[in-house]
């Protein structure tokens, strides 16, 4: 499976932010996507994810099918916001997230272990700290599978201790065959095959 960006222009309020953005990746392959505040990342991120269209160029997926027949359907976005209810329970929401999603994958148990937070299943969402609300929305990329994972400043707001756990996530997750796209300023502790630089 191939994911192919050729020739991206990103306009955000009819202003030109980025143009001629292209890669290629493969299953296995990360790209870290780096540069200024306000150089596109986040806009990047948002076209490959399907969330806004590109002013010109186009993203595609290759080899996916039947499974995964576009980017959109291949793919986890974890944007800036967790996406996730205060009022339900931890394990509500990752199930709920679950079953919208289809494609089940690590069982919640595990996967809230995975990240570390197996003791507080049953919390409201909304008692969790920032950091623990950001270890739930990436636990969200494990209950269901999608081959892509689309990442937007993934670790803001975690410890150490999580930077590396969710580095050793993104790892396997790799090494299963995925592909991942991180926008972020901090270093991901990750040895990513290949590097964007926006804005440069
Ligand atoms: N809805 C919008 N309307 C007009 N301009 C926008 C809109 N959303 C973003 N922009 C502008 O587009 C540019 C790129 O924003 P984007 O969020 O993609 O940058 P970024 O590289 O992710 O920044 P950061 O590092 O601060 O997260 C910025 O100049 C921003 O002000």
């Amino acid at each position: 499976m191939r994911l192919v960006a050729n020739e991206l222009d990103g306009e955000r309020g009819g202003e030109t932010i980025f143009s001629g953005v292209s890669f290629v990746l493969t299953a296995g392959e990360g790209l870290l996507v780096t540069g200024a505040n306000g150089s596109g990342k986040s806009t990047l991120l948002r076209i490959v994810a399907g969330l806004l269209p590109a002013a010109g160029g186009a993203v595609t997926l290759e080899g996916g099918e039947p499974d995964w027949p576009d980017v959109m359907a291949a793919s986890h976005y974890l944007g800036h916001q967790n996406a996730l209810k205060p009022a339900l329970s931890v394990t509500e929401n990752l199930a709920a997230w679950r079953d919208y999603l289809g494609e089940p994958h690590v069982p919640i148990p595990e996967a809230l272990e995975m990240v570390g937070l197996d003791e507080i299943g049953h919390l409201p969402l909304g008692y969790l700290s920032t950091g623990q609300k950001r270890r739930i929305a990436i636990a969200r990329l494990l209950v269901s599978y999608r081959p892509v994972w689309l990442l937007d400043e993934p670790t803001a707001g975690l410890d150490r201790a999580s930077e590396t756990q969710f580095a050793a996530l993104m790892a396997a997750h790799l090494e299963d065959g995925g592909m991942i796209l991180a926008a972020t300023h901090l270093p991901l502790g990750l040895d990513w095959t290949h590097e964007l630089r926006m804005g440069a």
